[in-house]
């Protein structure tokens, strides 16, 4: 067998010439450590003819100086850096017949992360079993998330069966349990191959040792799964990536088609807008014609509005407009996700702002139970409704992996944080959306005579938060500004008397809070805010549902052996005996702003200079007249 291969880089490389029209087939090889995974991939190379000659002396090298049998997983040496890192590694070989990219997942203890790199474009599952093990949890969390990811078959490798002496009980106890298991999922496309992949039973071709199974070998069957799907046949998806302006008139809508076809003359709709036109020229395809996973770029009749971020499809099934959606969420970063925080969300190619306003539950990837749960810390797969501040065109996932999946990302750093599958879009409008009065901000501002806005006080707990709150009220109030002050004491008095200090609890204190003073200042008053509020992103939140202008964040500033030093309510004293737990700056963090308006030390001046010093920043921010 000829084939093309990239060990070293793992690179999707251009198939070699006389290779172009064979068929591609995307496979994701996951298994836990320790389960032969590496052995076989190698293994499959060398039956595929598909390693390098050095790489194979290597191998025959090691094999010699070692005195035994060749190390087949030793063909595998991809890039040395994510080897390290323990990322997810691309290969890409081929056969006479067929050429393979596989996404080999790393078998560690924390996989959902690498598993939606490796399988949210894979046609099959490639799932390593060892013969002298039952179902492992990792085999089901596997199984589940590919399914879930939309991967349409498996093909079980049992590996290993010489040391289950070629015996067929092993093989069929796992093939039945598996069968079952997959089957709950929806997953009834399963094959299930025994091998012995260090002597290449059943890997190339069928083994003479196993008489008893009559199935093909594994890479025979690779060979005769179809083709991978590319989106061809589906309906036209266009997200605009660019618009390309060229003065006097022309205007071309550039990006990767991500599903269907489109020719001249084609009705296209514009979503979200909603306009329809028609496809005038397509630059980029074939003979006037272009495909899915090609880049190109059309225009369109008419002077429709068309931006970056628009998804023009097929008028007969469009993708669905809303501004919210149910989805499958896993989550990618060690901060984790709490319902409230505000987040970029990209989906094809528009970027908007939103947040997650329900966790339903937590999937236990592994026995498939729903966990009830507060938040999602990394590797964790949850079900989520997300809204999202204005209206976006997407597909369920299952109808469409590609305008069907969205990205989380960090509003600030751009980092991705998430990974998400849309389960079912919210009717449009469903939800509930600010009612416009004729009394507004405006008028209330006139009678007040003054701006309203938010000071926000932040700090650990005997840092003097309560104290220049309640004095600025004083000095303020005596000023004619209408105020009120939100203790944290106060609302966990009332409001949030449901909370407690667990990190998702101060998050939803933290975002009521913060919706209260929104309201308020929409009602025209200074509201003073004295919460710990000790973590950053929240503190966010509360800035971004006020106007620019409007919000004041003040750093209350005392060393922790400061605050604890005086302790106004021996809580500390209680934290350090163990009493209280999750207590902030004890064993709960405190995020100090990178920028605030103000930080006041307090371990220096008085609380009278620390209000002096606000007064006079409010005075220049508008809140406050002189
Ligand atoms: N475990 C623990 N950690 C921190 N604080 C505790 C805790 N248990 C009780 N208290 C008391 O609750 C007050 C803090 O409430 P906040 O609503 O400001 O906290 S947070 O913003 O949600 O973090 C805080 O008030 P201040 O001392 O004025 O900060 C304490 O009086
Ligand atoms: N410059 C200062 N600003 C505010 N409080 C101070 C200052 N110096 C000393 N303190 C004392 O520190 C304590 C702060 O307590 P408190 O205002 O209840 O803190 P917090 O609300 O942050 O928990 C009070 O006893 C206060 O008198």
């Amino acid at each position: 067998m000829t084939a093309v291969v990239d060990p070293d880089t793992g690179d999707a490389l251009p198939p070699r010439a006389g290779t172009a029209d064979r068929d591609l087939l995307r496979l994701v090889a996951c298994g836990g450590v320790g389960d032969g995974k590496r052995t076989l991939l190698g293994r499959l190379l060398y039956e595929a003819g598909a390693a390098r000659e050095d790489r194979l002396a290597a191998v025959r090298a090691d094999a010699a100086g070692r005195g035994g049998g060749p190390d087949y997983a030793l063909l595998l040496d991809g890039p040395a850096a994510e080897r390290e890192r323990g990322d997810v590694v691309h290969r890409r070989f081929a056969t006479a017949t067929r050429e393979f990219v596989v996404a080999d997942v790393p078998g560690r203890e924390r996989r959902t992360g690498d598993l939606v790199a490796g399988a949210s474009t894979a046609d099959v599952a490639l799932i390593v079993v060892d013969a002298r093990k039952s179902l492992p949890r990792e085999v089901r969390g596997h199984t589940h998330l590919a399914a879930l990811l939309g991967v349409g078959a498996v093909v079980v490798a049992v590996t290993k069966v010489d040391l289950v002496d070629y015996g067929r009980a092993a093989h069929e106890r796992i093939s039945h349990d598996y069968r079952e298991f997959a089957r709950r999922l929806g997953l009834t496309a399963v094959e299930v191959v025994p091998t012995c992949a260090p002597l290449g039973d059943n890997v190339g071709t069928r083994s003479a040792r196993m008489p008893w199974y009559e199935g093909p070998a594994l890479l025979e069957l690779l060979e005769s799964f179809p083709a991978t799907d590319r989106g061809g046949d589906r309906c036209f998806r266009l997200p605009v990536r660019y618009v390309n302006q060229v003065p006097p008139d022309f205007r071309g809508c550039c990006g990767r088609i991500t599903s269907g076809a489109v020719r001249p003359g084609d009705p296209v709709l514009v979503l979200p807008g909603g306009q329809r036109t028609a496809v005038t020229a397509v630059h980029g395809g074939e003979d006037d014609e272009a495909v899915a996973g090609e880049s190109v770029t059309v225009t369109v009749a008419d002077d429709v509005d068309v931006a970056r971020g628009d998804l023009l499809c097929d008028p007969e099934s469009p993708a669905e407009v809303t501004d919210g959606f149910q989805a499958h969420l896993v989550w990618l970063h060690e901060e984790p996700m709490f319902p409230g925080r505000r987040y970029a969300i990209r989906i094809g190619a528009r970027l908007v702002r939103g947040s997650v306003r329900a966790l339903r539950h937590r999937l236990d990837v592994d026995t498939l139970d729903q966990v009830p749960a507060a938040g999602l810390a990394c590797d964790d797969l949850g079900l989520v409704d997300v809204e999202v501040d204005q209206p976006v065109a997407l597909d369920r996932y299952q109808d469409d992996r590609r305008t069907g999946a969205f990205l989380v990302l960090d509003p600030v750093t751009n980092a991705t944080v998430g990974a998400g599958m849309v389960r079912q879009p919210a009717r449009p409008g469903a939800g509930p959306s600010w009612q416009r009065t004729d009394v507004g901000k405006a008028a209330r501002r006139l009678r007040n005579g003054h701006r309203p806005g938010v000071v926000w006080l932040t700090g650990l707990s005997g840092s003097g938060k309560s104290t220049i709150a309640n004095l600025l009220e004083q000095r303020l109030h005596a000023r004619g500004v209408h105020t009120y002050l939100l203790d944290g004491d106060n609302l966990r008095c009332g409001l949030n008397s449901d909370l407690g200090f667990r990190a998702a609890d101060r998050v939803e204190n933290i975002r009521r809070t913060a919706e209260v003073a929104r309201l308020m200042v929409d009602a025209g008053l200074v509201v003073l805010v004295a919460c710990i509020s000790p973590f950053a992103a929240d503190r966010r939140l509360a800035r971004a549902l006020v106007a620019e202008g409007e919000f004041c964040e003040v750093h209350v500033d005392a060393p922790l052996e400061v605050a604890e030093r005086r302790d106004p309510k021996g809580l500390y004293r209680r934290a350090r005996r163990g009493e209280i737990a999750d207590f902030t700056g004890i064993d709960s963090p405190y995020e100090p702003p990178d920028a605030p308006e103000v930080r006041i030390d307090t371990t220096g001046g008085t609380p009278e200079d620390a209000v002096a010093e606000l007064l006079a920043r409010l005075t220049a921010m508008g809140m406050v007249h002189s």
